[in-house]
C-alpha cells in the first residue's frame, strides 16, 4: 500500500506500508521476531478503560496460543535462555530459537556491548517475554516451529498454525481465497443498535458479488489498514465524512480509522564485517534471521534522570493541537490521556526503544525501533470502490516527543558501533562510512538523519481502538463494535497504543480473547 507523504528533512517522502496480502496475513511474510508486550504496557491499556486487559489477565491468552520449544543444551551453552513459567507448551503457534542458534559469537558480543554502552544499567535477562523487558538485553526467539521429522525450522504463521495442520481440520469452515470483503449488510433495530445481517464479498479479479447471510456474528479481521475501510464502506464511521462519499451512515462512530499509529524503524545501518570476523558463529551462515539479539533500555537508561524527567514533563503537558487538526484523534482528551499513560508506563519500566542485531554474510546490522509512539494519523476511504486502497497516514514523527525517542536510539547505535567487543567484529571505517551520525554529532545532525532515513515500523495498530467511546474508541473490552449487537473485531486495529514491541505474539492473545468472547455470547444465546 502506498502511504501518504510523510515528514522528512529532505522533503516529504511517500513511505510504502507493507502488509501480507495472503492467507496468514503479515504472519506469513514477517520477520518472525517473537516479542511480547510488558507489564507496564498492558497496565497502560487497562488504565485506558479496558478492565481485564492487564498483564496478569493477558498472559494466559498468549500462553494458550503457544508451543514454546526450550533451547537444547547446545543452545543454552551458546547463550539462549528462557523462563518456563511464562510460556505455553500446548498451543498451535511454534515459538523457539533457531536451530542451530544463529551466530552465537555475535550474540555474545552484542549483549556485552549493550551492557557497556548503557553503563551496565541494561542487564542480561533469560527471557524478554516475562513482562519486565525494560532495562534488559537477551537472545531473541522467533515464530518458528522446529519440525523433528524434517529436522528443520519452519515459519509458524497463523495459516501454518491454525489452518493447514491435520489437527486443525474441522467441519463448518470454508476459506475463500481470491476474494475480498466489500462491506457488511446491516439492519438497525428499535433502540438504535446495529446488527450485521450479511457480508458482501467479491472476487478480486472482478465478477459477481456474493452475499452471505449472518446467523450469529461477523468477526472483522482485515488488519489495521483495511478493517476500518470495511466498516466505513458499511456506513460505520464518521457520519458526516461518509456522507461526502455518498455512503448512507448507519452508525456515527468517528473513531473508526482514527488513532492510527506505527512505530518507526532506523534500518539504514549496516556495518561491513572485519575480515577477521568472517566466520559462521559471527555471520548468519545460511540462516539469515532478522534480530537475533534484542535490547530494551528504559527511558532512564537512555536519557538519564534529568533527560527522562524532561521527557515525562513533555508528555504530561503535550498539546493535542496537531493530531486533532490532522484527524488523528477525535478529541484532545484522547491524546492527552494516552500521553499520560505513556509517561506512566515509562515510569514503571516500559522499554523506551528497541535495538536489535542482525548478522548477514558480509555485514552486521544494528537496527533500532521506537515502541510507544504518540503521533496519531488515520485510515480513511476516499471512494466506495473496495479495490482502491484507503488513505493511510500514520503522521510519523509529527510530535517532537517521538523524534526525541528516535534520536536517543540513533545515538546508541553509533556508540555500539564504536565500542568493543562489537566494534572488533566490523571494519575500522564501518561507522564512518555507514552514514550513521558519529558519536560526537550534534542533536540537530542526529534529528536530520532520523527524519531523512526512518522507515515504517510495520506494526500498524489503533485504527479501531479498544478504548472508551468518548475518547474515540471503536470496540469495547469484549472487542464488540460500540452500538452494534454482533460485529466484533479481532486484529491489530483494536490495539489502542503500541504496547506490542512486535505485534504478532500479542495478537494471538487478542485472537484468543476474541474467541472466548464469541463463545461466551454464543453460550448465553443458546442457554
Ligand atoms: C514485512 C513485515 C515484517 C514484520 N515483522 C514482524 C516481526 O518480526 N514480528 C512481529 O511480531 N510482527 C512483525 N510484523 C507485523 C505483524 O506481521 C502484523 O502486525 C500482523 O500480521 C498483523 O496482524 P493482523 O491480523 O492485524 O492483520 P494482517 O496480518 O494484515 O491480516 C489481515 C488479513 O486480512 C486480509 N484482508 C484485508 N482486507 C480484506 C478484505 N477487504 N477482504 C478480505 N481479506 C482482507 C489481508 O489480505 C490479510 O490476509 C511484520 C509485518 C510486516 C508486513
Amino acid at each position: 500500500m502506498a502511504g501518504t507523504p510523510q515528514v522528512g528533512s529532505s522533503g516529504a517522502r511517500s513511505l510504502p506500508l507493507t502488509y501480507g496480502s495472503c492467507l496468514g496475513g503479515g504472519s506469513s511474510i514477517n520477520a518472525m521476531m517473537g516479542a511480547r508486550p510488558t507489564f507496564a504496557g498492558m497496565s497502560a491499556l487497562e488504565a485506558l478503560g479496558n478492565p481485564g486487559w492487564g498483564w496478569n489477565d493477558f498472559l494466559p491468552y498468549m500462553q494458550e496460543s503457544e508451543t514454546f520449544t526450550p533451547p537444547n543444551p547446545t543452545q543454552l551453552a551458546d547463550g539462549a535462555n528462557y523462563i518456563a513459567a511464562v510460556h505455553g507448551f500446548h498451543g498451535p503457534v511454534g515459538v523457539s530459537f533457531a536451530q542451530p542458534l544463529v551466530a552465537p559469537a555475535l550474540q555474545d558480543a552484542a549483549k556485552s556491548t549493550v551492557q557497556i554502552v548503557f553503563d551496565e544499567s541494561v542487564t542480561l535477562t533469560p527471557d524478554m517475554g516475562d513482562g519486565f523487558s525494560g532495562g534488559h538485553v537477551a537472545s531473541f526467539y522467533h515464530h518458528i516451529h522446529f519440525n523433528e521429522t524434517l529436522q528443520t525450522d519452519r515459519r509458524s504463521s497463523s495459516a501454518w498454525s491454525f489452518l493447514y495442520p491435520q489437527s486443525q481440520q474441522r467441519t463448518g469452515l470454508t476459506v475463500l481465497t481470491g476474494h475480498r470483503v466489500n462491506s457488511l449488510v446491516t439492519s438497525t433495530r428499535a433502540g438504535g443498535n446495529v446488527t450485521a445481517t450479511g457480508v458482501l464479498v467479491e472476487p478480486t479479479a472482478g465478477g459477481q458479488i456474493l452475499a452471505f447471510n449472518v446467523s450469529r456474528e461477523v468477526v472483522v479481521t482485515g488488519g489495521t489498514l483495511y478493517s476500518p475501510a470495511i466498516l466505513q464502506r458499511s456506513g460505520i464511521g464518521n457520519a458526516s465524512y461518509l456522507q461526502t462519499l455518498g455512503i448512507k451512515p448507519v452508525l456515527d462512530l468517528p473513531g473508526v480509522g482514527a488513532n492510527f499509529q506505527d512505530q518507526i524503524l532506523l534500518t539504514n545501518v549496516s556495518f561491513p564485517l572485519a575480515p577477521s570476523a568472517n566466520f559462521t558463529n559471527v555471520t548468519a551462515g545460511a540462516d539469515v534471521l532478522l534480530g537475533i539479539v534484542v535490547a530494551h533500555p528504559t527511558a532512564g537508561d537512555a536519557l538519564g534522570q534529568t533527560g527522562s524527567a524532561a521527557l515525562d514533563n513533555s508528555l504530561r503537558t503535550i498539546s493535542a493541537e496537531h493530531p486533532l487538526s490532522a484527524g488523528g484523534v477525535v478529541n484532545a482528551q484522547s491524546l492527552t490521556t494516552q500521553a499520560r499513560l505513556i509517561a506512566d508506563a515509562y515510569k514503571i519500566d516500559h522499554p523506551f526503544f528497541e535495538i536489535f542485531f542482525t548478522p548477514g554474510s558480509t555485514a552486521l546490522e544494528v537496527w533500532a525501533q521506537t515502541i510507544l509512539p504518540l503521533s496519531r494519523g488515520f485510515i480513511r476511504i476516499n471512494t466506495t470502490d473496495p479495490s482502491v486502497d484507503p488513505i493511510a497516514d500514520a503522521q510519523y514523527l509529527t510530535l517532537d516527543v517521538d523524534i526525541q525517542v528516535a534520536v536517543a536510539a540513533a545515538r546508541r547505535i553509533s556508540r555500539i558501533a564504536a565500542m568493543a567487543p562489537f566494534s572488533d567484529l566490523i571494519t575500522a571505517t564501518a561507522l564512518a562510512n555507514s552514514g550513521v551520525p558519529d558519536v560526537n554529532a550534534t542533536d540537530e545532525q542526529v534529528r536530520e538523519w532520523v527524519l531523512s532515513t526512518y522507515t515504517p515500523g510495520i506494526h500498524f495498530v489503533g485504527s479501531n481502538a479498544m478504548m472508551p467511546k468518548d475518547l474515540g474508541g471503536v470496540v469495547s473490552p469484549k472487542l464488540l463494535v460500540y452500538g452494534t449487537t454482533n460485529i466484533r473485531i479481532a486484529d491489530a486495529s483494536i490495539v489502542p497504543m503500541s504496547v506490542f514491541p512486535h505485534t504478532t505474539l500479542g495478537l494471538y492473545g487478542v485472537a484468543e480473547r476474541a474467541a472466548e468472547a464469541i463463545l461466551e455470547t454464543a453460550g448465553s444465546k443458546l442457554a
